[in-house]
């Protein structure tokens, strides 16, 4: 099958070396030289030390011909990607991005079949046509319009659960996204202020209060009930990724903005329906945008 994947960040990378394995790749990016560059030099992908290359078309155009598109890019580049998919005729378009800042933003889409995804490996983009692949996860994904259950062609992605990249279908995209952003929510804006490993949250008995203080307002505001089941799932994501730094403490230190409109800034805006107190939220809010302004 013929897929578009936009943005050639560490995911779009990652996705398109995968995917090209089975599938005709046209990697869209957002500069012509990176598409030049990758035209000529083939795709990098470095896993446990291992380098191989694979060649796939780049393109820089934004003619989007596929009737598959994966979306790439960070969620505060997301509305010019979602201004230029709403002129396009019907075709089928999976979102990637962690946070929920995208979801306003469907409704507008629905001549679409819109997938949402979420994303457990970890991909860091080396230079614009070397990614490595830091942590082998999964992909999970949901139909975001319910009456398109039946979409032949995110079943050709679907992938043997054992292999380095397999593709899981849920069944509630609400509940899949809830449960990725608690962990973005909690994880992200701590370590970032903090300036610690994932790992140290947890290590530490007085980063643990404030995590679990952050955890119990983050499930209030989206309406979980599952408390002991997700609080495990944030301890044990701090476990597995010990020695990580979140994705949102290296945007930090590299001077990059950072999702944080999406993640917690998207929570403050749910709040004011709830009329529940969120002051850890509010507060790492201003935090990391204060330090944007001061990496500005
Ligand atoms: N990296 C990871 O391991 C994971 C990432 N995610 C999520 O995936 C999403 C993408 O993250 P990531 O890949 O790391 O981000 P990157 O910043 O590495 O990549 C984003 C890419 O999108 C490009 N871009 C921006 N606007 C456009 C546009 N209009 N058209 C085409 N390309 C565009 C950027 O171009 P340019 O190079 O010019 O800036 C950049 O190459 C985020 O929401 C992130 O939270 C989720 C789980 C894991
Ligand atoms: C799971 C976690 C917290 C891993 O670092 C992540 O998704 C991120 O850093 O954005």
């Amino acid at each position: 099958m013929d897929i578009g994947i936009i943005g050639a960040g560490s995911l779009g990378l990652l996705y398109s070396y995968y995917l090209c394995k089975n599938h005709t790749i046209t990697l869209y990016t957002n500069r012509k030289a990176q598409a030049d560059q990758i035209n000529t030099n083939g795709l990098l992908m470095i896993k446990d030390g291992i380098h191989t290359r694979v060649m796939i078309n780049a393109d820089s155009t934004r003619n989007y011909k596929e009737e598959l598109l994966i979306v790439t890019v960070k969620q505060y580049d997301i509305a010019s990607v979602i201004a230029e998919i709403n002129n396009l005729s019907p075709r089928t378009i999976l979102f990637l991005q962690n946070g929920m800042g995208h979801l306003p933003y469907l409704s507008a889409l629905l001549k679409h079949h819109i997938i949402l995804g979420i994303v457990e490996h970890g991909a860091l983009r080396l230079d614009d046509h070397t990614v490595q692949h830091t942590g082998v996860g999964t992909t999970k994904i949901a139909y975001y319009n319910r009456d398109n259950s039946q979409n032949t062609l995110i079943e050709q992605l679907e992938t043997n659960r054992q292999s380095l990249f397999s593709i899981e279908m849920k069944d509630d995209w609400r509940e899949m996204l809830a449960e990725k952003l608690v962990v973005n929510a909690t994880i992200n804006p701590l370590t970032s202020i903090l300036r610690v490993r994932n790992g140290e949250l947890i290590e530490n008995d007085h980063f643990i209060k404030l995590l679990k203080a952050l955890f119990i307002e983050v499930i209030q505001v989206l309406g979980l009930s599952n408390k002991e089941l997700l609080w495990e799932h944030v301890q044990n994501i701090c476990k597995t990724t010990a020695q990580n730094q979140s994705s949102m403490y290296k945007d930090i230190q590299n001077g990059h903005q950072t999702e944080i409109d999406s993640i917690l800034g998207y929570l403050i805006q749910q709040a004011t329906n709830t009329q529940k107190p969120i002051p850890h939220i509010t507060f790492l809010y201003h935090a990391i945008k204060g330090i944007e302004v001061g990496n500005d």
